[in-house]
């Protein structure tokens, strides 16, 4: 349990020093808490005295005691205050913080992070688990180094008056620290069962949200409540094994708590009675067994949470300390953007998807990549980006390895339009911007009439201010992928990635978006991965991607007098595309 304590005390960083100050309040808060108490004992015995003869009370002395009285509530709930103060807000603060720097970690590792993390993972690490330590580790702190010292501070007085009773008080802490530990132990088997559930719970949610469209459109509603319900049950029956598991370590631990504060009554009742304790103190022990305990019965509690507050700071550790894919690199001006790939051989796990490849793109050209499904086409522009690094070979952009550059130094010269357009739920305008935080709403409006989007934005709810569904869902496919070339455009970066950026642009648009993606790419090195034979046909250069090699590279004119894959994708498309060309 300490171990875990002490985890959550270096989780709060440079909020430490609050935390040891508030335990300073909780020791005072305790003090101030026993001292009533004791006062009252004092009280109550010089009234005992007053009424043998022995002492006379007077009203000066019975203003002093009602002052001292208000005084100790008053610090009691003055100090109450300011541990509360110091330390509460600390796991807000944390969170906020480390939910930031997760966004950042997960903007510079490499995607085949993405391939091993689910995306219900990541998304529970940063919501509930997250949100799970904020509401719940300080209070942890609270109920167990506050308790703690609480209990030790009423010990304390207690020893002042007899040293036994304090021991039995001691005796009870002790045993129950016993069963605490038990019950951490059993913890430690359940914390990561839970965690386990609770990702699969989320990660199932989301993957049901997600695919509803195709559960409506299957009418496959009873499969995919299945997992979803699956999970959910799942999370119930581990609550509930978790629950039963923890009853009897939970009663053994109430029971030394119990039977000790019966101890130092009896104790203090058999020490009355033998003269050695006189009523007053004996009363004041009655007191204190009823409230010494409190803050430790339920430390029972926290035994528990602190395991699943452990599991969560382990799998946020995976997190925080995954590698960042440019973490040797440095921060590089280009002067040049040709591209060019040397033997590149590239795996995702085990599958080599990437052959030996090579090929040159000059500076300002535009080379189509064409090539069967799933060649490779999409891997090449991933390893431009940076998105993964190559196993083998070298990646270069204007005769620096990438390898060499930061994500950011590289991807700021790097427009891209995926083929799986995604969207924020934020207004078009800031989607837009995206690409270039700091355009004027002029700019913006200039970029979206060449991207064609201006009149449909202007025929939106709130035109630019409109909200967009998540990932982009209150859009039509085609108005997603000009919003999203709009985006790329503004960004005017000098190198562009089209990953079949046209695909679901209605023909009446296509014409007049490529007019304006020729005017913007003018001047620019662009990488097309095509089907439409006129982007094809109008390429510098064509590279023919075939089971992760270039099987063949030139232009349109040679290409077509070699008997190969390009002449056979070529026919393929022509009566694909027969009417259009
Ligand atoms: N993240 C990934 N993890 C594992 N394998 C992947 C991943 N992405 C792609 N692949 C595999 O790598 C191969 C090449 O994929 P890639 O997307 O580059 O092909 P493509 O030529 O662009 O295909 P398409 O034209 O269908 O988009 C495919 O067999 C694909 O299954």
């Amino acid at each position: 349990m300490l171990r875990s304590i002490a985890r959550i005390i270096k989780w709060s960083g440079q909020r430490k020093k609050r935390l040891y100050l508030g335990f300073l309040y909780s020791f005072l808060n305790a003090m101030f808490t026993a001292m009533p108490i004791m006062g009252a004992a004092y009280g109550l015995n010089l009234i005992i005295e007053d009424m043998n003869g022995r002492t006379t009370l007077t009203m000066d002395w019975v203003f002093y005691m009602l002052g001292f009285m208000i005084f100790t509530i008053a610090g009691r709930f003055l100090f109450a205050y300011l541990r509360a103060s110091a330390q509460e807000s600390i796991g807000y603060e944390v969170t906020a913080e480390q939910r930031i720097v997760i966004g950042t970690i997960l903007k510079r590792v490499s995607l085949g992070f993405f391939s091993k993390k689910s995306a219900g993972e990541i998304a529970a690490a940063v919501t509930t688990d997250l949100s799970f330590i904020e509401m719940f580790g300080m209070k942890m702190i609270d109920v167990v180094i506050n308790g703690y010292i609480s209990a030790l501070t009423m010990v304390l007085c207690l020893a002042f008056y007899n040293v036994w009773v304090a021991l039995i008080a001691v005796a009870g802490i002790l045993l129950s620290a016993v069963f605490l530990k038990l019950l951490g132990n059993k913890s430690n088997e359940n914390a990561p069962l839970h965690q386990r559930a609770k990702d699969s719970m989320v990660a199932a949610t989301i993957e049901y949200v997600r695919g509803m469209p195709v559960v409506k459109s299957f009418k496959q509603d009873g499969v995919a409540k299945e997992g979803v319900s699956k999970a959910y049950r799942m999370s119930k029956d581990i609550n509930v094994k978790t629950e039963k598991n923890y009853v009897p370590y939970n009663c053994l631990h109430l029971f030394a708590l119990k039977a000790a504060s019966v101890g130092i009554v009896l104790a203090s009742a058999l020490l009355a009675a033998n003269g050695a304790m006189d009523i007053p103190t004996m009363l004041m022990m009655a007191i204190f067994s009823f409230i010494i305990f409190g803050h430790v019965e339920q430390l029972n509690n926290a035994a528990h949470v602190l395991k699943i507050i452990d599991a969560t700071l382990d799998k946020l550790a995976g997190i925080e300390n995954a590698e960042f894919i440019d973490k040797d690199s440095k921060d590089v001006e280009l002067s040049a953007y040709d591209i060019q790939f040397q033997d590149v051989t590239f795996a995702y796990e085990k599958r080599t998807v990437l052959k030996n490849v090579s090929f040159t793109i000059p500076e300002n050209t535009t080379t189509a990549i064409i090539g069967p499904s799933g060649s490779g086409k999409s891997t090449i522009c991933s390893l431009i980006a940076r998105f993964y690094d190559a196993d083998k070979g070298s990646v270069s952009v204007g005769g620096v390895d990438v390898k060499a550059m930061t994500c950011d130094s590289l991807l700021k010269n790097i427009s891209m339009v995926f083929q799986k357009v995604y969207l924020f739920h934020d207004t078009v305008l800031n989607n837009i911007r995206f690409g270039k935080p700091e355009a004027t709403f002029e700019e913006v409006v200039e970029t979206t009439k060449k991207a064609c989007c201006h009149d449909f934005i202007m025929n939106l709810p709130n035109g630019y201010e409109t909200v967009i569904g998540d990932g982009g869902s209150t859009l039509s496919g085609g108005e997603k992928q000009r919003i999203s070339i709009a985006r790329a455009m503004l960004k005017n970066a000098p190198v562009v990635i089209l990953d079949e950026a046209t695909a679901s642009v209605d023909p009446e648009n296509e014409h007049t978006i490529q007019k304006a993606i020729s005017a913007l790419v003018h001047g620019k090195t662009m990488i097309i991965i095509a089907h439409r034979l006129a982007t094809i046909q109008n390429a510098d250069q064509i590279l023919v991607v075939d089971d992760g090699c270039i099987a063949q590279r030139g232009t349109h004119e040679n290409l077509i007098k070699q008997d190969g894959v390009y002449k056979r994708f070529l026919s393929i498309r022509k009566t694909a595309e027969g009417w259009s060309i």
